[in-house]
């Protein structure tokens, strides 16, 4: 899987927020965005995935070398984000079946087994709106994690989890990239200190 994507650039109203970008992401590496609150990293990952509009140039998608339709595309990417909120109203339980009905997870996992591996067990009958913050970003995290998909996008992915939980998505991190395609934005140097791909917004101006 790749992602190119070919003199990108974004503007709200007369603003530019990047201009000229000429990347390309393949499967099998990871990436991060780095740059200073509002330089626009979680822009770029928006108008990366087709979420958000760009404003000209040109982002595409391929699979062995053969164009991937926008709409397809979606069905190979989890993303776990502060901008995508979870229903607050289901359980912990009810949360990973309804995402598990558009998602599979990998190797066949069921949700009794996810919920041991998120360390989250003993609060599955508990709803969402009763979570921490730190536990709903735990389940983000693990969401994405453990759905088979080639496409992994993080951002922020540390915000809210306290010591025990940055080691944790450590471990998943060494755990569910391999060959897949990571790309994380971030302004915690310790969320990214195994990515060699950086990608500095500040370059694109
Ligand atoms: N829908 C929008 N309309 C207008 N301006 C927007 C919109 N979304 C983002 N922006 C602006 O785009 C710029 C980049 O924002 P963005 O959220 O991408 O930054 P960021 O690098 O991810 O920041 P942070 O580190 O704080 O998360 C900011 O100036 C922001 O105000």
């Amino acid at each position: 899987m790749t992602i190119e994507l070919e003199n990108l650039g974004k503007k709200f109203r007369k603003e530019w927020i990047f201009r000229n970008v000429n990347l390309r992401f393949d499967t099998g590496k990871s990436y991060t965005f780095v740059g200073p609150n509002g330089s626009g990293k979680s822009t770029l990952l928006q108008v990366l995935i087709g979420v958000m509009p760009h404003s000209e140039g040109k982002v595409s998608y391929t699979l062995n070398g053969v164009e991937v339709s926008l709409d397809d595309i979606y069905k190979k990417i989890v993303i776990a984000a502060p901008y995508l909120e979870l229903v607050e109203e289901f359980t912990l339980l009810e949360s990973i079946e309804f995402h598990q009905k558009f998602k599979p997870f990998k190797d066949n996992i069921t949700s009794h087994q996810l919920l041991d591996y998120l360390q989250l067990t003993p609060h599955k009958d508990k709803a969402i709106k009763n979570f921490s913050s730190g536990m709903k970003q735990r389940l983000k995290l693990g969401l994405a994690f453990y759905s088979e998909a080639p496409i992994i996008l993080l951002d922020e992915p540390t915000s809210n989890l306290d010591a025990q939980g940055s080691a944790w998505y450590l471990e998943q991190i060494e755990k569910h990239t391999e060959n897949r395609l990571l790309i994380i934005c971030s302004n915690q140097p310790n969320e990214y200190t195994f990515c060699n791909n950086i990608v500095d917004i500040r370059d694109y101006k």
